[in-house]
């Protein structure tokens, strides 16, 4: 049996007192007619917001993918350079440590070369095919009077906040089925830095003294002793600076570099041939510094920027970097299901190299792998992905200075060993994957880059951004 309207507690507690006057009445009538209108002024508030919220421009989420070393980081550098300006003018000056430290890995890497050469010159008879280099007294001085880089390398190493832990191979053997082992695998040893909040936090020890910070004793004497080891790293590899030139620049010191197959212009990091610029007391980074400044990535980070636009309110976008060597893939998966875009970053200059971390697998062969398994994922057959064949700057390097593409790609075959040819074939090789592996047609969108070049890659991006937007605008409607 139902209740009665006197039964229902609430019904009731609500209803006017029985012996209500008509004063009270009328009182009472006021107060709900004024209650009623704040909530119908809170409802049409709540509609307007959602309005609002409907229109408004969802926050635009790309990922960047990629090898070890492909330039995922590069990219994100010249998006932040290109639309977060301030930031990035902020943090500009704190890469100088990194600048130096890649300088300083670099010198320090010939040194330990030139120390195991000359004493190895010394103590052996053995005659070999080549006849013997000419290390001399100079080289011994040079040696010498480099030594002091290596606490420089230790303590700027500290200080960016890890230890230097290089992924090292699995196995030394070659791999059956692969070319001999590549000349340019042979690379000084790098450094990087694991944190949530990408380079930031590695930087912030790097930061300028910031006068928010006055009133803080703790901060103000942490500042003062880091000003006082940056101008002892500074100082130290200015003094380097002559010494640093002649063992770059030496005769001997290049022919053993030859004869070792170690091709530094390639390695991450090059700064070498700007020693007389680096090694000063005020040196400042340029804009090209930062982006050829190489600090490896660990684990997913994020980064957010504004972008601006004539017609709207412009978008929030927000960028996903992540550490690309093959134990850093794991974290990759769980970022898949949420992005507007993906940019995969395919160097194609690495074709006669190796992975840093199994020297068995052939770098580009594991780029055509992550690339035919991101194509066949169902889970993104909606997601716009953009194929950057970058470093194309190294590979016409590595061309004119005569490596044989079909030595290390048989399936190059006869075509010209030319810049055009090899592009061609490398972009109609990259499409065939996409096309084979795609569970559902799409589109392949492609743009051979150099993302060190700053300029060449605005325009790249501006192309890339204004197609990721019209996706995503597209996909938010249709939603
Ligand atoms: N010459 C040349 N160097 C490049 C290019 N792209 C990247 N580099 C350099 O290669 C090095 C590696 O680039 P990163 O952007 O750090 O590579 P990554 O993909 O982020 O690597 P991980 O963080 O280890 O996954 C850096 O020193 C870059 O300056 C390019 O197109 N040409
Ligand atoms: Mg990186």
């Amino acid at each position: 049996m139902g209740r009665s309207f006197e039964d229902d507690p609430l019904t009731a507690a609500l209803a006017p007192p029985p012996n209500e006057t008509p004063a009270e009445k009328e009182a009472r009538e006021h107060a709900e007619a004024e209650a009623k209108r704040v909530s119908d002024e809170i409802d049409e508030q709540l509609k307007n917001e959602r309005i609002a919220l409907k229109k408004r421009k969802p926050t635009v989420k790309v990922l960047l993918l990629g090898q070890s070393e492909s330039g995922k980081s590069t990219t994100l550098k010249n998006f932040q350079m290109q639309y977060a300006r301030e930031t990035w003018l902020e943090e500009r000056s704190s890469w100088r440590a990194v600048v130096q430290l890649n300088l300083v890995r670099s010198i320090n890497t010939i040194v330990d070369m030139l120390n195991t050469a000359t004493s190895a010159a010394s103590s052996t008879s053995v005659p070999t095919s080549t006849s013997p280099l000419a290390f001399n007294e100079r080289h011994r001085l040079l040696n010498l009077r480099l030594a002091p880089l290596r606490g420089v390398q230790a303590d700027l190493e500290r200080r960016l906040g890890s230890a230097a832990q290089e992924p090292t191979s699995s196995t030394t053997e070659p791999h059956e089925a692969m070319p001999p082992p590549p000349v340019a695998s042979r690379r000084p040893q790098e450094f990087y830095v694991q944190s949530r909040d990408g380079w930031k936090s590695a930087l912030a020890r790097f930061k300028p003294w910031q006068s928010d910070e006055q009133g803080n004793p703790a901060a103000a004497q942490a500042a003062v002793w880091q000003q006082k080891k940056d101008t002892e790293v500074t100082n130290v590899i200015a003094e380097c600076a002559e010494d640093m030139k002649a063992v770059w620049e030496d005769e001997v010191v290049r022919e053993m570099l030859r004869r070792r197959k170690v091709r530094m212009e390639e390695a991450p990091g090059f700064f070498l041939n700007d020693i007389t610029r680096i090694a000063t007391r005020d040196y400042e980074p340029s804009d090209d510094d930062v982006v050829r400044a190489r600090l490896r990535t660990l684990g997913v980070q994020e980064y957010s920027f504004f972008i601006e636009e004539v017609h709207t309110a412009g978008h929030e976008w927000l960028m996903y970097d992540v550490g690309g060597t093959r134990s850093s893939r794991a974290h990759w998966y769980p970022y898949f299901d949420d992005m507007d875009a993906i940019i995969f970053l395919a160097p194609i200059s690495c074709f006669d190299e190796r992975l840093v971390e199994d020297k068995r697998v052939n770098r580009l062969e594991d780029t055509y792998m992550l690339w035919r398994t991101l194509c066949s994922l169902r889970l993104l057959t909606k997601t716009q992905i953009i194929l950057f064949l970058n470093k194309c700057d190294l590979l016409e390097r590595k061309l004119h200075a005569g490596v044989q593409v079909r030595e290390h790609v048989p399936s190059y075959g006869d075509r010209p060993n030319d810049l055009a040819d090899v592009k061609k074939y490398f972009q109609t090789h990259f499409k065939e994957i996409a096309k084979q592996s795609s569970p559902e047609p799409r589109r392949f969108y492609v743009h051979l880059t150099s993302v060190v070049d700053t300029q060449g890659t605005a325009a790249t991006l501006r192309t890339v951004e204004e197609g990721i937007l019209r996706d995503s605008l597209r996909r938010a409607d249709l939603l």
